[in-house]
Formats: structure tokens, sequence, C-alpha cells
């Protein structure tokens, strides 16, 4: 359960990080605090992964800075991750060649503790990764991430394109880490799939947040969420506005 009034876990303050000299991010503040499921909303292009790749070390702000425990994050990818906080991204991560047990072994947590959040890949373990589902590779990547035991963990796009019985096995499992305390902060395009995941919500409109508040406070404000994907779309004709569909 969220542990209101608590300290940030994981909270960039003042971002500004982009891709050459363009900053993509344009001074984003977002804070994520233990036992709480944060989602990133926003149309493509809002930079919803560019967050994801700062607050995990991949890539290095222009300015403004990433605090993890309310100290400078260690910098870089591998040195945050010891630190503790895990990144899902949206190519799931997966050796196709290896086993799902092989997969396992290659994460901070070992096998048995990945079985024990996740005991539906036991029967799959000797399975050639390529060979499962979809749905059974994101199971493996999150019970992986799950069982390095992070204090905070990233994730772009974890459900998207998965079977509904999927997608709920998988939120069940990220509401169970929340609940031992994990601070969860996940990318997600689709509005009521947010609402229905998050404790709270922010949603992205080219590289600054502009609206944030509780998941029960945004239901009143879809209508304003979606003049954020709209306008968003008018300013990038590439740009599409994710769907209400859950
Ligand atoms: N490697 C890159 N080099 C240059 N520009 C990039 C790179 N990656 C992303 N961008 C640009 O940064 C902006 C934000 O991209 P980002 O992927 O963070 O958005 P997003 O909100 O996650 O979108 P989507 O929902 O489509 O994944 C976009 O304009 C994108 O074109």
């Amino acid at each position: 359960m969220t542990q209101t009034g608590a300290e940030p876990i994981l909270e960039a303050v003042g971002l500004e990080v982009g891709y050459g000299h363009l900053p993509v991010l344009k001074g984003l503040s977002v804070a994520v605090r233990p036992g709480e499921i944060v989602a990133l909303l926003g149309a493509n292009g809002a930079g919803k992964t560019t967050t994801l790749m700062a607050l995990s070390g991949v890539l290095t702000p222009i300015s403004g800075s990433v605090r993890l425990d309310g100290r400078p994050a260690p910098e870089g990818l591998h040195r945050r991750a010891d630190a503790g906080v895990a990144l899902i991204c949206e190519d799931r991560s997966v050796f196709m060649g290896l086993t799902c047990r092989e997969n396992l072994r290659l994460g901070r947590g070992g096998v048995q503790e990945s079985l024990a959040l996740m005991p539906e890949l036991e029967p799959l373990l000797d399975r050639k990764v390529g060979l499962m589902s979809g749905g059974e590779q994101q199971m493996l990547t999150l019970a992986r991430a799950l069982a390095g035991s992070p204090k905070v963990l990233l994730a772009d796009e974890l459900t998207l394109g998965l079977a509904p019985l999927i997608v709920a096995r998988l939120l069940t499992s990220l509401r169970a880490a929340a609940d031992r305390g994990v601070g969860v902060l996940i990318v997600e395009e689709r509005v009521q799939r947010a609402l229905q995941i998050a404790d709270r919500v922010c949603v992205l409109r080219r590289g600054e947040i502009v609206i944030e508040g509780t998941a029960a406070e945004m239901g009143s404000r879809l209508a304003e969420i979606e003049a954020s994907y709209l306008s968003a779309a008018a300013d990038e004709p590439g740009a599409t506005i994710g769907g209400h569909g859950s």
C-alpha cells in the first residue's frame, strides 16, 4: 500500500534530457514513493520512454538530477541497477535462444526467487524462450526483475498486446510488489489501463508533465487528458491517441 507522506525512493528534479542537442524532456520532475504505482501517460513521442531511460541511468541528463533514497543516484544503468533500480524495457530483453531457467539465472535474483513470485513459470523452465508466448515471456521478465528485490521498478508498456488474463496476472504481481514496499513507475499509453493499475498518474505532453493527480481524481478529468493527447496529435502528425480500451 502507498506509504502516504513517505519520502520518494526515486525522484527526478528538473530533468532536461535529449538526444544530441534537442531536449526532449524540458525540466521534468517526478517522484515515486515506496509502495505506490505511478503511471506515466501521454501520446506517442511525449517523452515517456525517455523519462524511463533517464531514471534508469541509460541517458545522462543535460541538466537536472535523479535522486535515489534522497541522494544523487549513481550514474549509469549498471550502477543504478546495483543500487536497486530495475528496468523492464518495451522489448522485454529476453534471450530467445536460452531457456526460461537460463534467462532467470541471468537476473539479480535466483530461479527459486523468481518461481516464488511467478509459479506459472515452473513447467516452462526448460523451454526455449523463443518458443514461449509473449505473455509468458513478459511473466518471465517481470519475475526476473522483481526477484532481484529492487527498491524501484521501472516498466515500459508492460502489458502491451497481451491477453486479458495475462494482463490481470501481471498487474496482480505489480500490486503485490508495491504492497511489499517497491516503488513502481510504469509507462502506459492507454488511459483506462493506467487508471486501473496506478495510484497516481502523470500525463506528459511534449516533455512536460501537464496533468498530475491520483487515479481516483483522474477519473473525472478524462476529457482534459484526452485533450492533451489530441493537442499532441495536432502538434505532431505522427502522434496518436492512446486508446481507452483496456
Ligand atoms: N534515439 C533517439 N534519437 C533521437 N530522437 C529520439 C530517440 N528516441 C526518441 N527520440 C525522440 O524523442 C521524443 C520522445 O520519444 P519517447 O520515445 O520518449 O516518447 P514516448 O512518449 O515514449 O513515445 P511512444 O509512446 O511512441 O513510445 C520523440 O520525438 C522521439 O522521436
